[in-house]
């Protein structure tokens, strides 16, 4: 898919258990960022009347886009009616993990809403190290596609995965689905718990659509700049 405007492909993760901090990021952001994801640390977070939904609810109000990262995986029964409860929140996108029972339910859930689903293919904090201790037999780069292969034909809408299985999934899939690469990481950037992580500019010539940063502009010391230069190497970027 294609995004209109570069910096429009920076999703910023309010990563925060405090809705009050999470409001004070957006506040610094100001006009530089169109889009937040809001996950369950935040959702979580905060007193019943003020917590991450809530939050969501005033960004979408002020018309920001709002990716709610919940990656739901239960029982078919759960995911459905969990992803119907979503679908009439009016957010923009919804992660479920890309298992495909839960994929299935979750596109019902969704049916004749706006919203769009996105598979969590594997975690980029996941190594081959990694899935082989969770006693999965595919590594990293067999594993990714296979899933992504089973999102599309249940008629999910993007995928979430690292940058450094975009460009195959990209070739594989073609220009509609949305790509979307978390693990994202400033040259020079600490990983942290990421182990599969990229630039903003190897993302996108990757052929994501969207990134998603959370620690380098929410630890920055100047988050409004860091925002826009990861902005600027998006735009400046063979995609
Ligand atoms: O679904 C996600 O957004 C996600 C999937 C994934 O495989 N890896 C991943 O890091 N994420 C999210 O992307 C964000 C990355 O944060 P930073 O590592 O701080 O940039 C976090 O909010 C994660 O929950």
């Amino acid at each position: 898919m294609s995004v209109s405007k570069p910096s429009d492909r920076l999703i910023v993760a309010l990563d925060f258990s405090d809705v009050a901090q999470a409001r004070a990021l957006v506040a610094a952001l100001g006009d530089s960022v169109s889009f937040y994801k809001i996950g369950m640390e935040l959702a979580y977070g905060g007193s019943s009347a003020d917590n991450g939904f809530a939050l969501a609810d005033e960004l979408a109000a002020k018309g920001k886009k709002i990716f709610l990262d919940l990656k739901l995986h239960d029982i078919p029964n759960t995911v459905q009616r969990a992803t119907a409860q979503i679908a009439r929140r009016g957010v923009d996108f919804l992660t479920v993990h890309a298992f495909p029972q839960t994929m299935a339910a979750a596109k019902a859930g969704a049916a004749g809403s706006h919203l769009k689903l996105l598979a969590v293919t594997v975690l980029t904090s996941y190594d081959d190290d990694d899935l082989a201790a969770a006693g999965y037999r595919f590594p990293v780069r067999d594993l990714v596609p296979h899933r992504a292969q089973q999102a599309v034909a249940l008629g999910i809408d993007g995928l979430v995965a690292a940058a450094s299985e975009a460009a195959e999934l990209r070739r594989a899939l073609g220009p509609e689905i949305i790509l979307v690469t978390p693990g994202i990481r400033p040259a020079g950037g600490a990983a942290g718990d990421q182990k599969r992580v990229a630039t903003p500019a190897a993302a996108i010539a990757a052929g994501a659509d969207y990134l998603v940063v959370g620690r380098p502009i929410t630890e920055a010391a100047d988050p409004r700049a860091a925002a826009e230069a990861i902005q600027h190497e998006i735009a400046t970027a063979r995609g």
